[in-house]
C-alpha cells in the first residue's frame, strides 16, 4: 500500500505569489467547520459506488478533527428556483479589456461586463480564439486585465497585491482538459497534496481525501498512479483534487475535451452534482452536445466580446470554425 501520509515534497510552494491556479497547491478555500452533512455516494458512469465507511486504517470521528470540512454538502433541491442573484456575485467583471502585448491592435477581450452569482452553472462558449481561456485566466490572476475591474469572491483582482494571489487561488478549484495530475503520485496522494500544501493536519487529510474519492467513485483506485487510470478516471481525480477543500468557485477549461461522450457525460453529471451542493461552476467548452443537453446559462464570446448571455441556453453556432 502506498504511503498516503508522507510529508509534502515542497509544501512551501503553496505560498509562491505567482503559483498558477493550475497546480494543486493553488486550490483551497476557507472552511466552514459546521458543514458536515451526509450525502449519498454518486453513481459515476457505470460504476455504482457502494456505501462504505471511508477507507481509513484508523477508527476515529473525522468531524471532531480541527479544520475538517465534509465535502458532502447537501444538494440543492432540483425543483428549487434558479439561483438567487442578489447579494455579492462570485464573479463580477466591469468593462474588462485584455490586450496582449504581441497583439496590441486586437484585444483578446474588450469591454466585457458580467456577473456570476453563487451557485450558478455557466458555460462559456465561442470559436477558437474568441477569448475563453483569457477570460478564465483573468479570474485566477494568471493574467491581469489591461483595463476594467475583475472581482472574484469580493476581491478586486485588478489591485490585488501579488502576495495575496495564492490565497485567492485557494478559493478556486481548476479542472483542465489535460488533467495536470502529478505522475509520480497515486490518486490519493494527488488529492492529499492540495491539502498538504496548505498545511492541513494529517488527521484532516486522512478523513477528507477518502471522502472526496468516494464522491467521485475512485475509492478503490486510491493507490493507483495516473498512468494506471483511464482518461475519465484521471479527470475524476482532477475533479476530486479541485474540490477537496470545497472551493466556492470551480473553473473548468474543456474538462471533457479528451474524453469520449459517455465518459464526458459522467464527468458532467459529477460537476452538476458539485454545483448543486452550492459551488459556482464556470466551464469553457466546445462540447455542443453537452451544452445543449444541460440547459444552463450560456455566455458566448466572439472576438473578445460577449455576444450572448442566455439563461438555459444552447451551444449555438460555434462548431464550424
Ligand atoms: N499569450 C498570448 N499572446 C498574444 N496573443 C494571445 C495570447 N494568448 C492568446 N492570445 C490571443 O488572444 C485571443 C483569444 O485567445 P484565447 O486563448 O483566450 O481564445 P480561446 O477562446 O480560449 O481559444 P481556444 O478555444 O482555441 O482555446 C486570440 O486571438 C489569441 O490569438
Amino acid at each position: 500500500m502506498a504511503n498516503h501520509f508522507r510529508s509534502p515534497r515542497d509544501a512551501g510552494a503553496a505560498e509562491e505569489p505567482n503559483a498558477p491556479a493550475t497546480t494543486p497547491q493553488a486550490q483551497a478555500t476557507p472552511q466552514d467547520p459546521d458543514d458536515q452533512p451526509e450525502l449519498e455516494p454518486v453513481k459515476v458512469q457505470t460504476a455504482t459506488i457502494r456505501e462504505t465507511t471511508p477507507v481509513s486504517a484508523d477508527d476515529f470521528d473525522p468531524s471532531t478533527q480541527q479544520g475538517y470540512t465534509s465535502v458532502f454538502a447537501p444538494l440543492r433541491d432540483e425543483s428549487a428556483p434558479a439561483v438567487n442573484r442578489q447579494g455579492k456575485p462570485t464573479i463580477a467583471m466591469k468593462n474588462v479589456t485584455k490586450i496582449y502585448p504581441a497583439q496590441p491592435n486586437k484585444p483578446a477581450l474588450e469591454d466585457v461586463s458580467l456577473e456570476v452569482y453563487p451557485g450558478e452553472f455557466v458555460f462559456l462558449v465561442g470559436h477558437s480564439g474568441s477569448g475563453k481561456s483569457t477570460f478564465l485566466k483573468l479570474l485566477t490572476r494568471e493574467l491581469k486585465a489591461t483595463s476594467g475591474t475583475v472581482m472574484v469572491a469580493g476581491q478586486d483582482l485588478s489591485t490585488m497585491r501579488n502576495y495575496k494571489v495564492p490565497y485567492l487561488r485557494r478559493q478556486i478549484g481548476c479542472v483542465f482538459q489535460d488533467f495536470k495530475l502529478l505522475p509520480d503520485k497515486t490518486t490519493y496522494e494527488n488529492v492529499a497534496f492540495t491539502l498538504e500544501c496548505i498545511g492541513k493536519p494529517r488527521s484532516v487529510i486522512k478523513a477528507q481525501v477518502p471522502e472526496v474519492l468516494r464522491l467521485v467513485g475512485l475509492q478503490e483506485k486510491m493507490d493507483m498512479y495516473p498512468d494506471q487510470l483511464s482518461g475519465g478516471e484521471q479527470q475524476r481525480v482532477s475533479v476530486a483534487r479541485a474540490m477537496v477543500n470545497r472551493p466556492p468557485l470551480l473553473i473548468c477549461d474543456e474538462p471533457t475535451g479528451n474524453l469520449d461522450p459517455a465518459i464526458s457525460f459522467g464527468i458532467m453529471k459529477l460537476l452538476e452534482r458539485i454545483n448543486r451542493s452550492g459551488t459556482t461552476v464556470l466551464m469553457a467548452t466546445h462540447d455542443r452536445e453537452m451544452v445543449d443537453s444541460m440547459r444552463k446559462r450560456v455566455i458566448a464570446l466572439e472576438a473578445g466580446h460577449v455576444v450572448r448571455d442566455q439563461e438555459k441556453g444552447g451551444y449555438g453556432y460555434y462548431g464550424a470554425l
